[in-house]
């Protein structure tokens, strides 16, 4: 069944919904990109799937139930690279895992690290690049256990040339998992569905 969303309105302001009326299905096994230009609502919508935002109208559902009942099965990547400075990527990831009941030891944590292409597994994260800070925290991604992937420009920082193999490698990871929902300013392969917002501006 996955996740779904009907009829859904997000924003801030009950008369003023930002992005309206989205009705769409992603399965289990998918990834589904939201793209659009600065402004249009791609944070607030994913906000909004992640439950930290009450939607305005309409149902977010999954499984046939309702989100809410799934919180901690949701993994929610911000938009921002903000991570602690004095702690280790392994740290971090162990650290990040812990918070979904799940015990990484030290090797896995290593392996999820290079899967992303951190080559610098226990230098503090403050002395770290910011495209390698991002690809820290999708490594994170990767070892918890969640089935709910909402991934806010998970590429952000990270350079042309590796975006879209990085993107395969988390992908292919998530998907097997549970469902995938990201943003973009940009259409992204390796993603089943790629929805413009623009369709759900008022
Ligand atoms: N807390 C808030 N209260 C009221 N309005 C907000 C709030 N946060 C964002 N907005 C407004 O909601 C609209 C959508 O913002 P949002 O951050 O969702 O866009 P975005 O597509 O993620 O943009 P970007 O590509 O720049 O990250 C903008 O007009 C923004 O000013």
């Amino acid at each position: 069944m996955g996740l779904e969303l009907k009829e859904l309105s997000v924003g801030y302001d009950r008369n003023l919904p930002i992005l309206q009326d989205i009705g769409l299905r992603i399965e289990k096994g998918e990834a589904a990109n939201f793209y659009g230009y600065n402004g249009i609502g791609k944070t607030t919508l994913l906000k909004t799937v992640a439950t930290f935002i009450r939607p305005l109208k309409g149902q977010i559902l999954y499984e046939g139930k309702p989100i809410t009942n799934f919180r901690r099965r949701i993994f929610f990547l911000p938009e921002t690279v903000d991570v602690p400075s004095r702690v280790t990527p392994i740290e971090y990831v162990r650290a990040v895992a812990s918070l979904y009941g799940t015990r990484v030891d030290e090797n896995r944590a290593l392996k999820a690290l290079k899967t992303v292409g951190v080559a610098t597994p226990r230098v503090p994260l403050g002395k770290l690049s910011q495209g390698m800070k991002r690809r820290v925290q999708l490594s994170a991604s990767l070892l918890v256990e969640a089935e709910i992937f909402v991934l806010d420009d998970p590429l952000v920082a990270v350079d042309e040339e590796s975006k879209h193999e990085l993107l395969q490698t988390i992908l292919e990871s998530l998907k097997e998992k549970g469902v995938v929902i990201m943003s973009s300013r940009e259409k992204l392969p390796y993603c089943e569905l790629n929805v413009d917002l623009k369709e759900f501006r008022r």
